[in-house]
């Protein structure tokens, strides 16, 4: 009865806005596991299950959703661009609910779980990492990997098969963030001795570290030490911090100081320089900052290209139109140049589309700090103003957005062109987010992607592996099987089978 009064009590302070009426909260523990019961939970992976669908049903760009369980929480779904506009760039008025990111400090404080004058401050130490000079290594050392796995690893034979496209897309990711974020060339077929005093070479620190960080997330201290798995990820994590440190100490310590342009570097010397008066990082902060990188930069870079690579597979149409235009920058198939990267605009458009339809982040929270009110609209072009009151939970619903028929003519389709248009709707696509705390990464992101992209299209065609269990399938049912996904640290493929076949 207490519960009811409570959830009686947040329908009200929202005017009763329509929405869901749950038990549990769609991002609490349970909710992440129930799938969509009526008045217990919306479901797991509802954002991105329901798309805009639980948009159209309530009626409203943006619906609300009030549970009790374990305390009431009143919060609003976005879906609207003018709405997402408002919250985005009012900071102060729409925070980021930094508690819920409090995970993330294992090594340190750091920009994407702080808020305020700290988030002010790492950002302005930590942006200038993200420069031009980052972004050339970026794309050269990009295209050296690519050129390393053709060479060593497929060894240019006219047929690679894999049953998991993120068994290519994470090792691409993990050796450009090695390489353009820590300074550590680590490659393919890597076979580096394990160095004195440590336990783990620190390309599988890396790898442990980023691909199973969800697991020192969710498993207690107390419990690391259950399984070997986990004991692994503990021994990971212990192995990284001693190389960080390694790394500091070696840069500090050397005499004649080279011109490097990692983010590590960039950022260890923008903590030395003091003359503008700014407190220094201290070590545990240039820890946290450098391990955010390498969690945010990993997963979503390898997921989006994964999905971008099953998405060419299924419509060939869309490849060969790609792969034209890449022929036509460069048709003598040699190596493209970062001073060329604009060029590539088919490629640009394809990654777009791609993050439209799969957003690595299909949740962006933000809460709401004082009593306020928003305006929001429908498809029919209705306008309200509804109460937003002091504690609010807002999410940015980003497949809701980027499948609202308002901005995104037939949303279900896989239609790159659509970003060639010059005025295709920026402020309904917010992949990498918006406003001051957008994404960092994102030209780190797309400089190491078109390189991939350009350079995969120009040697290798993508198909889907033909699979005899699979043989008589729609290609609705096809494109729904290799695109399936789970919600993880990102949205994550479950399965994506491909075939890369050498052009000739
Ligand atoms: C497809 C690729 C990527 C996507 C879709 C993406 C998406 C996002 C999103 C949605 C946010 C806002 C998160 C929030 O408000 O909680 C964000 C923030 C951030 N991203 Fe990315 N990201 C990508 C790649 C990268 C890369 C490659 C790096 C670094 C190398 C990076 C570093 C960061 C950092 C440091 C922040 C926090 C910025 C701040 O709070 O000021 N991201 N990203």
């Amino acid at each position: 009865l207490q519960k009811y009064m409570e959830l009686r009590r947040g329908v009200k302070s929202i005017g009763d806005h329509p929405g869901y009426r749950t038990f549990f909260s769609g991002s609490s523990t349970a909710g992440n596991f129930l799938p969509s019961i009526s008045g217990i939970s919306p479901g797991r992976n509802h954002l991105m299950k329901r798309k805009y669908e639980d948009h159209r049903r309530f009626g409203w760009d943006a619906y609300s959703a009030v549970s009790v369980w374990p305390r009431l929480r009143v919060g609003y779904r976005l879906a609207g661009a003018a709405t997402i506009k408002e919250v985005v760039s009012s900071r102060a008025r729409f925070p980021k609910p930094v508690k819920q990111y409090g995970v993330l400090t294992f090594f340190g404080k750091n920009i994407v779980a702080s808020e305020g004058d700290e988030w002010k401050r790492y950002r302005k130490i930590t942006a200038p990492s993200f420069s031009e000079r980052n972004n050339k290594l970026v794309w050269d050392e990009t295209c050296r990997i690519m050129m390393d796995m053709f060479e060593n690893v497929w060894r240019w034979k006219d047929e690679i098969a894999v049953d998991h496209c993120v068994d290519i897309t994470l090792p691409i990711a993990l050796f450009v963030i090695g390489v353009a974020g820590f300074g550590r060339r680590i490659s393919w077929n890597d076979d580096l001795k394990l160095p004195p005093g440590h336990r783990m070479t620190f390309k599988d620190a890396l790898h442990i570290v980023s691909s199973d960080v969800f697991i020192k997330l969710v498993v207690p201290k107390w419990a690391m030490g259950w399984t070997q798995r986990f004991r692994n990820v503990q021994i990971a994590f212990e192995e990284l911090r001693l190389y960080m440190l390694e790394m500091i100490r070696s840069r500090r310590n050397s005499e004649k100081k080279e011109e490097r342009y990692d983010l590590f570097s960039s950022l260890l010397d923008a903590s030395e320089d003091t003359s503008d008066g700014e407190a220094k990082l201290a070590d545990e902060e240039l820890l946290g900052n450098i391990f955010i990188f390498l969690v945010a930069g990993h997963e979503t870079t390898a997921h989006t290209l994964c999905y971008t690579f099953g998405l060419l597979a299924l419509y060939q149409d869309q490849q060969e139109i790609l792969y034209q235009h890449i022929k036509s920058i460069i048709p003598d198939g040699r190596m493209p140049t970062y001073e060329e990267m604009n060029l590539f605009t088919h490629s640009m458009a394809v990654f777009y589309e791609t993050l439209r339809l799969y957003p690595p982040v299909t949740g962006i929270p933000k809460q709401c700090a004082e009593d306020t009110t928003l305006t929001v609209s429908n498809l029919a072009g209705e306008k309200k103003v509804i109460p937003v009151p002091q504690g609010t939970d807002i999410v940015i619903d980003t497949p809701a957005l980027h499948y609202n028929p308002r901005y995104w003519d037939e949303p279900n389709e896989f239609k790159p062109a659509r970003f060639l248009d010059k005025d295709w709707p920026r402020d309904a696509f917010l992949p990498f987010s918006a406003g001051a705390r957008a994404c960092i990464g994102r030209r780190f992101f797309e400089t190491e992607g078109i390189a991939i992209l350009t350079m995969l299209i120009s040697k290798y065609k993508i198909e889907v592996k033909e699979e005899p269990q699979f043989a008589a399938e729609s290609f609705e049912q096809r494109r729904e099987r290799l695109l399936a996904n789970r919600p993880g640290l990102t949205l994550t493929p479950i399965r994506v089978p491909l075939v890369f076949k050498k052009r000739v």
